[in-house]
């Protein structure tokens, strides 16, 4: 399980800001806007309750405060919790939230208590940065490629498809390839053999260097929530690369939104 650590998150919200500048010149729209037409939602005021976990690797330093910073910036009336854990679920329900934040080891939660409404953190994140690497204003193909089938690649994957892209994936575990290619129809990437370069490339894998030169066309957009980066500074700059790379809030503005 890859924990964020509170160097992912120094900063958080200039990079926050920093890649939504990105993705409105890569896509012609920000982040909120994305969110809005990919969920159909728009967010009032909703009070949203952020309780910190003390289970499993326990705290991260900066963690709800991250989250407290996204809430402010999308106008919602967020808090943290004095509480930790079931008090701090009591406190927050108490308080009136209407969503609750919430994230263990393993799964990271938002959940709407009026409309019943409950979202993961890995689901809303591949949606999320696969949607971004779709919307690349200068494409003009229907091909992308992603690059990791986990957790988060795979919602990602299956968001493409169900939005009609013509995906090419690669994952090395065999199990993840073949699932994605069983269930939801992607065309197994084969870097050696296919030559093929994308302009567009969607990469959830915890490893570094996963997107080489011969998979990317001269101009392309990486859009990326795996940490560390998949693209390498070099190649970055070789390229003329729109890269997208967030550690967290990319992501959770996508929740927030799915809930509504
Ligand atoms: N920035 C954000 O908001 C978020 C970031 N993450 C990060 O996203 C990454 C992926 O998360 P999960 O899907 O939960 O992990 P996971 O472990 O479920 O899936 C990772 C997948 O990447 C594959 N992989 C590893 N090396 C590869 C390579 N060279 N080429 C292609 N595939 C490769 C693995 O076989 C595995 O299937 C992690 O680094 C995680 O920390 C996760 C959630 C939110
Ligand atoms: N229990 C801790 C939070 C643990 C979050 C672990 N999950 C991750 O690091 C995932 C979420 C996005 C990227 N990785 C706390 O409440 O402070
Ligand atoms: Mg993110």
């Amino acid at each position: 399980m890859t924990l964020l650590t509170p160097d992912d998150l120094y900063n958080v919200s200039r990079q926050f800001e920093k890649n939504n500048d990105i993705i409105k010149r890569a896509t012609g729209q920000g982040i909120r806007d994305i969110c809005e037409s990919v969920y159909n939602t728009r967010l009032g005021n909703e009070k949203i309750g952020i309780i910190p976990i003390t289970a499993g690797n326990g705290i991260i330093d900066n963690f709800a405060e991250s989250l407290f910073t996204i809430t402010n910036y999308l106008k919602l009336d967020g808090f943290i919790t004095n509480h930790t854990d079931v008090a701090g679920y009591y406190e927050a329900v108490n308080q009136n939230a209407d969503i609750l934040l919430m994230a263990d080891d393993y799964v990271f939660i938002a959940h709407n208590l009026r409309n019943g409404k409950i979202a993961t953190n890995h689901v809303c994140t591949g949606v999320i940065y696969a949607e971004i690497a779709s919307r690349c204003k200068y494409a003009d193909t229907k091909d992308i490629l992603v690059i990791g089938l986990g957790k988060v690649g795979y919602a990602g994957a299956s968001h493409l498809i169900r939005k009609g892209f013509n995906v090419y994936a690669y994952d090395p575990d065999n199990e993840a390839l073949n699932s994605a290619v069983q269930e939801l129809g992607v065309h197994p990437y084969d870097i050696h053999r296919d030559g093929k370069k994308f302009c567009m490339v969607f990469e959830a894998t915890p490893n570094e260097n996963t997107i080489t030169k011969d998979m990317i066309s001269e101009r392309c957009l990486v859009s990326t929530p795996g940490i560390p980066c998949g693209l390498s500074p070099e190649l970055g700059n070789d390229y003329d690369v729109d890269l997208v790379m967030e550690p967290l809030l990319i992501g959770v503005a996508s929740m927030l939104y799915s809930v509504i």
